[in-house]
């Protein structure tokens, strides 16, 4: 099948290309003229660095960093900032990331900032880094305050989504990539939902067109929404803009901290979409069977709904830091309806502490 094209409407427009074998435009993407291009990778993908198409004939800087979140810290960041000073790299070489969302967040981060900012393309290797990570221009770090804390909007050249890469990437992988899926579908295209209630074994089958449809309609969605509200900085008539992807996020990021990153970012989404839809449902702004629906679409791919690893005023304690709130004012991305994202401003504290106890075992 034909590759499919969605364009990003940054300030320079840049395409997402969704398909198997779709790497061939690599070189074009680099530029052909690039003599000198640093892989920023997963550890244990030199081979696949190899493999990349048209990098043969130019200077090729393979730099491996530490596996998931533990690439996103400062120290690597040192790290990878040294490596390019010493390969003398310069304002017209360029960065591919190649690897997860841990991968292509650090990545990116190293291409915004190194000379103040360097092209930078993206190959994604799991579901997640392909629907989500790699698209947008968000990058950043973690650092012991909570999740992306340090970080950059760097938008890059281009991001190629090649399906057959996700071939060797674990079910775990897969299933947690899901999550942000899903959340597309309750932020705004419906029939993502549909799509995985109907098959969710499909749904985690990379050769499957199923999952094909559903990269491509999530790429969608988060294409619209960051054209419209590339730097987060509000939507209109309503809309919360850029922050509506952040659905979810502000318990997820507390999760993964509260845990020392050992619950996958996607299994955190998952949880923290259930606990936002029991808020909202308590809140009187959500109906019942739309937040229900949470926890049962999210099961069927086999994500987490239940959880209580962490004490809630821990975890409101992080919240609290979230990008999202202004001063002492907590704000969550709530659904008034099935694809009708909205803002809680001050949401009671309360309240939050119900939702919370009822996404216990
Ligand atoms: N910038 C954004 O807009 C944005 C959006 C969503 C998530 N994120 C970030 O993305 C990160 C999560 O990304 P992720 O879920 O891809 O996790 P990840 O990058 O940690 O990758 C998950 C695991 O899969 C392995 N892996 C990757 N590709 C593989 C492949 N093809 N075959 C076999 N193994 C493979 C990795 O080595 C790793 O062990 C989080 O840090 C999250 O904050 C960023
Ligand atoms: O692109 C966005 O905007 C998102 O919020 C997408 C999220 O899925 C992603 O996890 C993002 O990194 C979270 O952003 P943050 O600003 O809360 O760190
Ligand atoms: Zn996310």
């Amino acid at each position: 099948m034909a590759e499919t094209t969605i364009r990003v409407a940054a300030a320079a427009p840049y395409d997402v290309v969704v398909g198997r074998d779709v790497l061939g435009t690599l070189p074009d993407l680099v530029g052909a003229e690039v003599r000198r291009v640093a892989v920023v990778h997963a550890p244990g993908m030199e081979t696949w660095v190899d493999r990349l198409p048209g990098l043969g004939d130019r200077e090729v800087l393979a730099l491996a960093l530490p596996d998931g979140e533990a690439a996103k810290t400062a120290d690597v960041a040192v790290r990878v900032w040294e490596a390019l000073g010493e390969a003398g790299f310069t304002r017209s070489d360029v960065v591919v990331t190649l690897g997860g969302g841990a991968t292509t967040d650090m990545g990116g981060f190293i291409a915004a900032t190194w000379l103040r900012g360097v092209r930078v393309v993206h190959v994604p290797t799991t579901v997640l880094g392909m629907v989500d990570a790699a698209v947008g221009g968000k990058t950043g770090m973690n650092t012991g305050a909570g999740k992306n804390l340090v970080g950059a909007f760097h938008e890059p050249a281009g991001v190629l989504c090649d399906l057959a890469l996700l071939d060797t990437l674990p079910r775990a992988e897969l299933v947690s990539g899901m999550a942000e899926v899903v959340k597309c579908g309750f932020i705004a295209d419906p029939t993502i939902l549909d799509l995985v209630e109907a098959d969710p074994e499909a749904a985690l089958d990379p050769a499957s067109p199923v999952l094909r449809e559903l990269v491509e309609r999530a790429v969608r969605v988060k294409a619209v929404v960051v054209s419209a509200d590339l730097r987060e900085t509000g939507g209109s008539d309503g809309h919360p803009g850029r922050e509506a992807l952040n659905y979810g996020h502000t318990l997820a990021h507390a999760i993964e901290r509260a845990t020392g990153y050992t619950v996958r970012h996607g299994e955190a989404v998952a949880l923290g979409m259930v606990f936002v839809a029991e808020v909202a449902r308590r809140a009187g702004r959500l109906d019942e069977a739309t937040a229900a629906r949470h926890a049962s679409t999210l099961a069927l791919v086999g994500l987490p709904t239940r959880w209580r690893g962490a004490p809630f005023e821990e975890l409101l304690a992080t919240m609290r830091v979230d990008k999202k709130s202004r001063g002492d004012l907590l704000r969550l991305v709530v659904l008034d309806a099935l694809a009708a994202p909205a803002i809680l401003a001050g949401p009671d504290e309360q309240l939050l502490r119900e939702a919370y106890d009822a996404l216990a075992p």
